[in-house]
């Protein structure tokens, strides 16, 4: 074991990685842009074969989590009481932000990868949400990749959505989280000839 991993002070993202949970209900605080700004900075340092940067965020707040809401309900053909609950989805935290999957046009690095770190920029990204304080949820749905939704944030071709975090205050009272992962002897294997 490496000498700063068994100190008695925990390395700092050891400790955030440790502490990391969802918050599925959260209050109507909200992150300022220059918050997000310097998170985002940092987040956006995860690894980038060939530093296309093929990620990008948008952030909902206000009425665009409405306009979210009825894209959603427009992409899943409702009406009335069906679409109502579905546009109401968005409107659960006062801060939504739509991780993008923006693929650079490249001989070498395959669209995967660059979903991969988009992906990364978004687990980074509410890893340290969530160590500044602040509740997160990563949100998906089957009408993530839906047109009407794709519209609603302005895509451009090529561009995907991976989902939304959903980002607001912790709330006093605290739901219980149960950790479902698999123990991590069913998660790592080693080859060694
Ligand atoms: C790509 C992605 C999409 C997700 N979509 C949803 C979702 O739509 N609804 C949901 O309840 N949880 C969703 N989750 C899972 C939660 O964000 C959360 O990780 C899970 O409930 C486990 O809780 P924990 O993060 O506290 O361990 C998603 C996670 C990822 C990575």
């Amino acid at each position: 074991m490496s000498k700063s991993l068994d100190s008695p002070v925990p390395p700092p993202v050891l400790a955030a990685a440790q502490a990391r949970r969802s918050h599925s209900k959260v209050t109507e605080d909200a992150p300022s842009t220059a918050e997000l700004e310097r998170l985002l900075g940092a987040a956006g340092r995860v690894a980038d074969h060939s530093a296309l940067h093929p990620w990008r965020v948008i952030a909902l707040r206000g009425e665009a989590r409405a306009r979210l809401g009825r894209a959603l309900a427009d992409a899943a053909g409702l009406h009335g009481s069906g679409a109502a609950s579905l546009a109401a989805k968005p409107m659960r935290a006062p801060l939504l932000i739509a991780v993008v999957s923006s693929p650079q046009p490249s001989h070498k690095v395959a669209e995967w990868e660059q979903e991969a770190v988009a992906s990364g920029v978004a687990h980074m990204l509410s890893l340290l949400l969530h160590e500044a304080g602040w509740g997160v949820m990563w949100r998906t749905g089957p009408h993530t990749r839906s047109k009407a939704v794709a519209a609603m944030h302005g895509l451009a071709p090529g561009e995907k959505l991976l989902g939304w975090l959903y980002v607001g205050g912790i709330p006093d009272r605290l739901g219980s989280s149960h950790d479902k992962r698999a123990p991590l002897e069913h998660r790592l294997s080693t080859l060694e000839s």
